[in-house]
């Protein structure tokens, strides 16, 4: 049996900078991870099954059994596993729990059915899955460009986040679409977005037409310098102390769900796969 973190990754700064002719969008986006996820275990077995199953998601729609029968068509490999997921990370959230699961898989199952295949090949099937496997793959905070594929490594501070959940559900593709949305952010040097003001071009837009975006970031801001992750819902406050989170957290409006966890350039799944 092999036993994975899938962890949750914030977009540091997202600007976008244009958009492709097949309707995706260029961007400029800092990635790290952080020291809370989701986790996933992974044993031997005849068949392919994961449980328990995610409300409101079909099995074979999982992105992890996609994964996993990717992973199998690729490389024709008949093994089975049984896939236990323990879902911590909101759905639709920005935080990229989907994605991460399907990363932990393809890297989980290439372990156990022995498969021999690179990250970069990895990284390069889990694109079909979705924009932000790749970097979940690649396990290291990152510069990313293009679609979120081109990744430079980064080594931004590792402060304690405080990350909030208004309870939203955004949908990524009807921001992307939506024609209000900036698309026409400068394209910068690693070096100079590095050193201007950090700002997720998708924020003002996803906090007109989601208010409770917007409440809980104002009132996140009174606390620490705040921002918005992917295309939302959730928003994070960067803190000198896991103390001061915790503290900030216990303040929260009644009912408002959020969680603490540290910064980590290097993902804890590279941590984990290391150490095994
Ligand atoms: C914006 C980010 O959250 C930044 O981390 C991600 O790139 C989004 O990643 P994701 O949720 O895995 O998105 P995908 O499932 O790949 O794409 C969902 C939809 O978002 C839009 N999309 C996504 C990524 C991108 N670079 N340009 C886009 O226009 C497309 O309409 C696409 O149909
Ligand atoms: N294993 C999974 N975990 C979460 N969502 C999944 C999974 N498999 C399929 N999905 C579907 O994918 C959608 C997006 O989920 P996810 O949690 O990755 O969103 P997100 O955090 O907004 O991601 P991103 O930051 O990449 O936009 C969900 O609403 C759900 O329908």
């Amino acid at each position: 049996m092999i036993r994975l973190p899938a962890p949750a990754k914030l977009n540091l700064f997202l600007y976008i900078t244009g958009r492709r002719e097949d309707g995706y969008h260029n961007l400029q986006t800092l990635f790290q991870f952080v020291d809370f996820g989701d986790e996933l275990s992974f044993t031997p077995a005849s068949g392919l099954t994961l449980s328990p199953s995610l409300p409101g998601v079909a099995p074979e729609d999982n992105l992890i059994i996609r994964a996993a029968r990717l992973l199998q068509t690729h490389t024709g490999c008949n093994k089975g596993a049984h896939i236990r997921l323990t879902k911590r990370l909101p759905m639709g959230g920005g935080l990229g729990g989907g994605s991460s699961d399907a990363a932990t898989t393809l890297v989980g199952l290439n372990r156990l059915w022995q498969l021999g295949l690179s990250d970069h090949e990895l990284a390069t099937l889990g694109l079909q899955l979705g924009a932000d496997v790749p970097v979940f793959v690649h396990g290291r905070a990152a510069f990313a460009e293009g679609v979120g594929d081109i990744f430079t490594d980064a080594a931004p501070p590792e402060p304690w986040y405080l990350v909030l959940n208004p309870g939203v559900n955004v949908s990524t593709p009807a921001i992307f679409t939506d024609p209000d949305l900036p698309r026409n952010s400068p394209v910068m040097s690693l070096e100079q977005r590095l050193n201007s003001p950090w700002q997720n071009d998708c924020e003002a837009l996803v906090k007109k037409r989601h208010p409770e975006v917007a409440k809980l970031l104002s009132w996140l801001l009174e606390y620490a310098p705040s921002r918005m992750t992917g295309t939302g819902a959730c928003v994070f406050g960067t803190f000198n102390s896991r103390d001061a989170a915790e503290r900030t957290l216990n303040h929260a409006p009644d009912g408002t769900v959020g969680f603490v966890a540290r910064g980590c350039n290097r993902s804890p799944l590279l941590t984990a796969l290391s150490a095994q």
